[in-house]
């Protein structure tokens, strides 16, 4: 009985309330975990759909930021791509809004070569100078694309529309100095751009021949002089510096590992019409038309600095020639068939100028007396002198360098005039009789300055 009452309930009542109140918190258990269940399920869809419009933005981010894309815009690249010369190519330019860029952009379109321009129009300076550089190109079908190195999505892209023969990659973070004031700026641009950009060419089918832009300021600390290119290169004086020497180690790994033909050149000092303004002579030049002082650097024991100032005609010659004389990659598809061509040149002018002869050419032509302030170097990884040894550029490029840097500058501020005027932000400090005189001696054939009445 008692173990009857054990397992029986003493009442049916009893019993059947206790069975009831069993099966209600079956029931509401029950009820409560299907509450829960749908709840998560609630909550699991919910996140699903978080996380996918999250991924959507993300994805999509590049087409809400960037303008490209489209039918329209795909047929602007077909179009600027299409080859009008017998065993001409197709280019990928990348910074073809930048000086060397649009200038090489120019040069190969006129030959009959497709262009397709690549740039983000950063404002690292002026950006109206590269939307002007942008407005010549249109102006000889050119289309540039607007977008970053770094967006792998856009290059497949550009790389399924166009079977390009040849890169040439100029885009960087230029400037010595500023790499101390953004130095990310150019791991992004200079390495992780570059690593963007030889995994699309390395994945292409075919593989295009990449040329690229190197730097002199590889050279650092290096004493011995002319520079070649079998000299040391592992103490630079700037981050700017590293990171081209980084390019240079890392093409060479792209070069051996998937048989990618690359050709790296050693700028050295570039300056010309529609140059980078953060360099010496462009800022220097519209200081002086301002009335504002200039700093000019000395190295130590009041040493002048000296740079193997080098004029932007010559060195178009020299990337044409690179491009000409490249050989065919020999990968496709991400996977190596053969050894491909590595080669490295400097492209200088072989006769170094020092800073102080090169304002005394600018006061020349500008017909104005500089403000000059001199300042010991300040240790922003600037380098003391650089000179080019170009006897490798000569023999298997036939580079040859014409333009001396009092030519070249005439040929600048015949530009600068031409573009800016002669009171470019500020109040002016050239009296328009003045302006007759520079027309009469520098600027022939120049184009009035804007803003400036006939003298
Ligand atoms: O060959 C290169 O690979 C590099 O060339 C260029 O660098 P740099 O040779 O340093 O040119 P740039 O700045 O014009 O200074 C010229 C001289 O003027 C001195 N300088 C400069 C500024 C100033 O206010 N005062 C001054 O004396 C300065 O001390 C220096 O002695 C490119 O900018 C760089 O992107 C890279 O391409």
């Amino acid at each position: 009985m008692a173990e009857q009452e054990l397992f029986l309930p003493s009442t049916p009542g009893k019993f059947k309330d206790k069975s009831h109140s069993l099966h209600r918190q079956f029931h509401r258990c029950f009820a409560s975990t299907s509450t829960m269940f749908l709840w998560a399920l609630f909550l699991v869809a919910l996140t699903a759909a978080y996380l996918s419009f999250q991924s959507f933005v993300d994805s999509g981010s590049k087409y809400f930021s960037s303008a490209w894309g489209g039918i329209h815009w795909e047929r602007q690249v077909r179009s600027s791509a299409q080859i009008h010369r017998q065993n001409g190519f197709s280019v990928l330019v990348t910074g073809a809004a930048g000086f060397v860029g649009s200038h090489v952009s120019l040069a190969l379109k006129k030959r009959g070569d497709g262009v397709v321009g690549l740039d983000n129009f950063n404002d690292y300076y002026d950006p109206s100078l590269k939307k002007a550089r942008k407005s010549l190109l249109n102006s000889q079908n050119i289309f540039i694309v607007e977008g970053d190195v770094n967006d792998a999505r856009l290059l497949a892209k550009l790389f399924e529309i166009v079977p390009f023969t040849h890169v040439m990659h100029l885009a960087a973070q230029a400037g010595v100095r500023y790499a101390m004031e953004n130095p990310h700026s150019y791991v992004h641009s200079n390495i992780a751009g570059l690593v963007t950009l030889l995994e699309a060419c390395k994945t292409a089918d075919s593989q295009p021949a990449i040329v690229w832009a190197s730097s002199s300021s590889v050279y650092g600390l290096n004493e011995k002089v002319p520079f070649s290119e079998s000299d040391r290169t592992d103490q630079p004086a700037s981050l700017y510096a590293a990171t081209k020497k980084a390019g240079e180690e890392i093409t060479h790994t792209y070069n051996h590992i998937y048989g990618l033909s690359i050709t790296g050149l050693r700028f050295f000092t570039v300056y010309g019409p529609y140059g980078r303004p953060d360099m010496a002579y462009f800022s220097f030049t519209r200081n002086i038309l301002q009335g504002k002082p200039i700093t000019i650097y000395r190295g130590k024991n009041r040493v002048d600095l000296a740079r193997d100032f080098t004029y932007i005609d010559d060195i178009v010659k020299g990337c044409v020639a690179s491009l000409d004389t490249a050989k065919k990659s020999t990968g496709s598809g991400g996977k190596k068939r053969g050894p491909a061509q590595y080669r490295i040149f400097n492209l200088g002018n072989t006769s170094p100028v020092t800073v102080p002869m090169m304002v005394g050419i600018l006061e020349k032509h500008l017909k104005v007396k500089a403000k000059k302030h001199v300042l010991e170097m300040p240790g922003n990884g600037d380098v003391p002198f650089t000179h080019a040894n170009i006897s490798s550029a000569r023999r298997e490029l036939g580079y040859k360098p014409t333009t001396d840097l009092q030519t070249g500058l005439k040929k600048f501020v015949k530009w600068y005039l031409s573009y800016y005027g002669y009171n470019h932000g500020k109040s002016a400090v050239l009296k328009k009789s003045q302006l007759g005189q520079w027309l009469a001696d520098v600027g022939k054939g120049a184009r009035r300055p804007r803003g400036l009445a006939e003298p």
